[in-house]
């Protein structure tokens, strides 16, 4: 018998079943202002499941806007004021029933400086199921060991689970980081320059990693390391100055380009 189509938690009341099958994410006509500064000037992109795409482009062009709009970041900000749509799922994420909390269970973030919270590795990973008010101890504790061995990290911390997360190296940090991301069962994780702050070795994990979760996730990430844009990403979005320039697949963004600029600046032309 074939299973039931589980619907996604959020918005059931005004899915596009349309769009749904085809795009994970859907973004049109974007626009963003921080006061009277138009930070995003009307961008279109559709992103398919189950890949990575990178956000490239010189500092200021709006690449974390821009992701920080997939899962509503930018709410925080007071002067900020966006115009267009954003669905995910076929659902409009800006409509005003759009319950908030669930979003960001939905779409995962991890940033670019790891923060851990200061508590235990359990507690870190833990935290996201204990706000939604889960008690099941045994529940609990599977989702901390599968979110800690799916973010690569189980083994070097099974033996240590109540030492305190800052405690842990800059990779491990971030390892866990992803981790709690994972505990609440996203299915978008968006990263936010995951690896600047971080060794080559602990950056060489996170990239492995990353490769590793796109087979369950939509994987979305601003990176200047261009180096990392080509080997990670399935796709890759080109920024200029609040633009989408280019947006293609990321073989062809990194060896035939169709816009000057594009190339210009993945040569180190400028930026
Ligand atoms: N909270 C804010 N208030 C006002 N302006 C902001 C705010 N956040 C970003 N901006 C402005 O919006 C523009 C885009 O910023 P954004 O951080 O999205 O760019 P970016 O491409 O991610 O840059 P970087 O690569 O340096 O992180 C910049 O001109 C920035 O100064």
């Amino acid at each position: 018998m074939e299973k039931p189509i589980k619907e996604p938690k959020i918005l059931d009341s005004v899915i596009d079943t349309s769009l749904k099958k085809t795009h994970k994410i859907a973004v049109n006509g974007a626009k963003v202002w921080y006061g009277d500064f138009e930070a995003i000037k009307g961008i279109d992109m559709t992103i398919k499941a189950n890949t990575v795409t990178a956000f490239i482009g010189p500092s200021g062009c709006g690449k974390s806007t821009f992701l920080r709009l997939f899962n509503r970041m930018n709410d925080y900000v007071d002067s900020f004021r966006m115009e267009g749509k954003i669905k995910i799922d076929g659902n409009n994420i800006y409509k005003k029933k759009v319950n908030v909390e669930e979003l960001r269970k939905e779409v995962g973030m991890v940033f670019q400086k790891p923060n851990p919270f200061p508590k235990s590795i359990f507690e870190n990973v833990a935290y996201g199921l204990k706000i939604q008010g889960i008690k099941d101890k045994k529940f609990i504790n599977d989702r901390v060991e599968k979110a800690l061995r799916q973010a690569d990290l189980w083994d070097e911390v099974k033996n240590d689970l109540k030492k305190s997360g800052l405690a842990l190296s800059g990779g491990q940090q971030q390892r866990l980081c992803i981790a709690r991301t994972l505990a609440v069962e996203p299915s978008i994780i968006l990263m936010d320059e995951p690896t600047s702050a971080l060794d080559p070795i602990s950056t060489a994990k996170i990239e492995q990693l990353i490769f590793e979760l796109k087979k369950k996730y939509t994987i979305v990430i601003v990176t200047h390391n261009m180096q990392q844009a080509s080997r990670i990403s399935d796709y890759t979005a080109f920024f200029y100055m609040g633009e989408l320039i280019e947006y293609d697949k990321t073989k062809i963004i990194f060896t035939n380009p169709s816009i000057k600029q594009t190339e210009n600046y993945i040569t180190g032309r400028f930026g």
